[in-house]
């Protein structure tokens, strides 16, 4: 079957790969209530004074443009990517999620922090990204679930954030021009021109960040979702053994497949493939993870070793690792996909599926070989949001069935179709459905998925 994808929504490549502007001096920008500091060229000026914050904190991008505003949680120096999110809730699963190591997020929601934080909705043991930035923090929290403040929470671990910055100004920069480095410090001590310095002199792309966070040692999963939350009421025991690579896994995913009938052996990402061979797996899950997907050969590798061994599932990283064990490329996007609004046409269920989405880089449809389909894509620019290789028993989404935080509709109870997108049921169902040895009956690829998004360096 040949997908010959036309998305008719879709902007035209053009708009997708302006490059970036080039800058010609650095220029102070702040909200104008809120600053009384006055700045090492002037420009700053502010007209409340105490006792409310002053500006103490900057963030310097690398197009030159420097952001003055309040800094919350830990003081320093900070360099990362600035990407956009655009999700309305879920902060804290956000902040928790490994996926933004080496990034700022920064929140187009406006209010973050009403509701706290607590205990149950950290999606990994700790807090990975560079920092927060946002536009206005609460000045009170209002949640039953609440345990702490934002700025407390974010304190304890060590992570910084900024308030009362023009974020949408940022965002327009960002969607126009693609995601920049940049420099958040509260160092007064630092000029303008050395930050600005630092942001140009450090890169995200052909860094290994999935080592960094993944776990040391191999470890059982146990914890279903709360029966109270889940679609999944049935409860059907641990039917199915899935080991699950981790390169930064999020617990929804293993709580979601941990739900769905799985009993999860979780393992380390330089975890070598013979060893998961031994535990004779019904599935094995590749994780999502942060990071340039190109500059971890080794988990590359040990895709290739499992595959057409057992059948294998892939999320985010763990997709676009499954992309190039198959022979294909992936790219750095302009300014990805951050957030829990983001369509994705189904071309197996022939459905829109409402998705949350993290990240950077995608799978060139073009680059990969005859037999892999695109079974997903992104309605907004025509991006591949996922593939499958029948014959070797592979699926992977490049967005977030388990959401955490976003929507549900790529989550499903019924286990009984090839065509739903959960990540249990990609593995139980190919196993069923297409048996290990099966050849593929669909032949050719979506090479006119739309290359869109890319970002030229
Ligand atoms: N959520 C993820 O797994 C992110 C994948 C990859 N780090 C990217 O930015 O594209």
């Amino acid at each position: 079957m040949e997908l010959a994808i036309k998305n008719p929504i879709a902007p035209t490549t053009q708009n997708f790969l302006k490059p970036k502007p080039k800058v010609k001096s650095l220029r102070v920008f702040s909200l104008k209530c809120v600053s009384s500091l006055s700045s090492s060229d002037g420009a700053a000026t502010g007209v409340v004074e105490r006792p409310w914050k002053t500006s103490d904190a900057r963030l310097v991008l690398e197009d030159g443009s420097v952001w003055r505003a309040k800094s919350f949680g830990a003081r320093g120096t900070q360099v990362g990517e600035v990407v956009f999110n655009t999700s309305l809730t879920g902060y804290q699963e956000i902040l928790t999620d490994p996926s933004y190591a080496g990034q700022f997020v920064l929140m187009t929601n406006p209010h973050i922090g009403n509701t706290g934080v607590n205990f149950d909705d950290e999606e990994s043991r700790q807090c990975f990204l560079a920092g927060l930035v946002i536009r206005s923090l609460s000045i009170s929290t209002s949640n039953w679930r609440c345990t702490k403040e934002l700025g407390d929470y974010l304190l304890e671990r060590n992570i910084m954030g900024i308030y009362d910055v023009d974020t949408r100004a940022i965002t327009r920069r960002l969607r126009q021009d693609g995601s920049l480095v940049g420099v958040l410090t509260t160092e007064e001590s630092k000029t303008d021109e050395e930050l600005l310095k630092m942001s140009r002199s450090w890169d995200i792309e052909g860094i290994d960040l999935i080592s960094g966070v993944s776990c040391t040692a191999p470890y059982e999963w146990v914890g279903k979702t709360d029966l109270e939350w889940d679609f999944n009421r049935e409860g059907r025991g641990e039917i199915y053994h899935v080991v699950a690579y981790d390169f930064g896994i999020k617990h929804n995913i293993l709580r979601r497949l941990a739900s769905y009938g799985c009993k999860i052996t979780v393992v380390p990402s330089k975890w070598p493939a013979s060893e998961t061979l031994k535990m004779k797996p019904d599935g094995v899950l590749f994780s999502n993870g942060p990071g340039d997907p190109s500059a971890v050969p080794y988990a590359v590798e040990t895709v290739k070793e499992l595959l057409g061994k057992v059948p294998v599932f892939g999320i985010c990283m763990g997709h676009q690792l499954l992309g190039q064990a198959l022979g294909g490329k992936t790219f750095k996007m302009k300014f990805g996909h951050h957030g829990g609004n983001h369509p994705v046409r189904n071309l197996l269920a022939n459905r829109v599926e409402i998705s949350a989405q993290n990240h950077n880089y995608a799978v060139d449809p073009a680059s990969l070989p005859e037999g892999v389909e695109v079974t997903h894509i992104n309605l907004n620019d025509g991006s591949c949001a996922g593939l499958a290789f029948p014959a070797l028993n592979v699926m992977s989404l490049q967005y977030h069935p388990e959401a955490s935080p976003g929507p549900h509709d790529s989550d499903s109870a019924d286990t009984s179709s090839y065509c739903n997108s959960e990540a249990a049921n990609a593995i139980l169902n190919f196993r069923r459905i297409h048996g290990v040895n099966e050849e593929s009956k669909t032949k050719g690829i979506s090479r006119n998925v739309s290359d869109c998004g890319k970002k030229r360096r």
